[in-house]
């Protein structure tokens, strides 16, 4: 495998490989053995022949050193915003009860990248996920291959998001049972090479059921609210794909919307945000287990605008708190 100098100039080891691997991959059966005993499903078979990967937006590459530094990971935490997961990571260290050496602070993993935020605390990972479906891909195809190489075993993704609540009170958390697109089909839709891909977006029943139980033990406990269940409208925008008035544009009238937010409600549509499809779609193919867990922030029956920061900030804790519980009861068992 070549080695590009340019690229190890700026720090990096980035390897021209691809080429050579398709004819490799076909006619290797030792390959189809190894992936057929794995936990994670239709993973790319190019990936057996890849000596080097550098796993370009999180700043890290596969090695022995990364396997030793990640192979005892149980949770990937992913949520929007930096400063969310930031917190989460905080938080979770003392839910646990994890210790850093003496001196030493969370550090951002990525930090290098610029692009997402990630911190390591034992068995947890939290990651922010940015805005939307293309930005959640990347950072998914990136972890997917990280626990990949990292040998790691039984694996359970969280989303812990912010939505609009569709008929249900500010501050609910919604555990999504399906995410479905603005078709109200449950699939996760990426164009391929000029064709449409399609994975399906419903959700493991058993782990919905598992932490609505949770949240139903400590509801009005322990900072944890209102926990239901229902299908999440996962739009590819904030504004007129979430059928908003306030954007800047609208090409539809005030009845319009409302006609489409009560046809949402009539299809036990519970929440919007815009990462559930990818989340699902992604984590399903890979037969990965997962739950996108989010807590509303307006109810969109009454209104498009999302106010009151401090609120909010309080409302984003609440997702939190119930992960937190599931973490916990789960690491007793392992
Ligand atoms: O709060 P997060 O996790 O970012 O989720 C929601 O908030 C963002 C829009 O404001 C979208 O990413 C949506 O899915
Ligand atoms: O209404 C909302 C609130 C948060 N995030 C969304 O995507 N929509």
């Amino acid at each position: 495998m070549e080695l590009d100098d340019r690229d190890l100039d700026s720090g990096q080891k980035h390897y021209k490989h691809v080429e050579r691997l398709p004819s490799v991959v076909e006619s290797d059966c030792e390959i189809e053995k190894e992936f057929a005993n794995l936990s994670i499903m239709n993973l790319n078979r190019h990936l057996a022949v890849l000596e080097n990967d550098y796993l370009y937006h999180i700043s890290l590459e596969k090695s022995e050193r990364l396997r030793k530094a990640f192979s005892d990971v149980k949770f990937v935490c992913m949520g929007g915003s930096p400063k969310r997961m930031h917190q989460f990571a905080h938080y979770i260290k003392e839910e646990i009860g994890f210790q850093l050496p003496i001196g030493v602070a969370l550090q951002n993993i990525s930090e290098e990248s610029d692009r997402y935020a990630m911190y390591k605390i034992g068995p947890v990972i939290s990651v922010n996920h940015g805005i939307g479906c293309p930005s959640i891909s990347i950072l998914l195809n990136e972890l997917i291959k990280l626990i990949h190489y990292a040998g790691c075993k039984d694996v359970t993704f969280f989303r812990i998001g912010t939505c609009g609540g569709v008929g249900v009170e500010p501050g609910t958390i919604v555990v999504t049972s399906e995410a479905v697109d603005g078709m109200f089909r449950a699939e996760y839709r990426q164009i391929v090479l000029g064709k449409e891909q399609v994975r399906k977006t419903k959700c493991d029943e058993k782990l919905v059921q598992e932490i609505v139980d949770i949240g139903k033990k400590f509801e009005n406990k322990e900072g944890i609210e209102k926990v239901t269940s229902g299908k999440t409208l996962c739009a590819n925008d904030f504004y007129e794909g979430q059928g908003r008035l306030d954007g800047a544009f609208c090409d539809y009238n005030a009845e319009e919307k409302m006609g489409f937010l009560r046809k949402c409600r009539d299809n036990e549509i519970k929440n919007i945000e815009m990462e559930s499809l990818c989340f699902s779609g992604l984590l399903n193919y890979a037969n990965i287990r997962a739950a996108v867990i989010c807590v509303t922030l307006v109810d969109r029956l009454n209104g498009d605008q999302v106010v009151s920061h401090d609120l909010n900030l309080q409302f984003q804790e609440r997702p939190f708190k119930l992960v937190a519980k599931y973490i916990k009861e789960q690491l007793k068992t392992k």
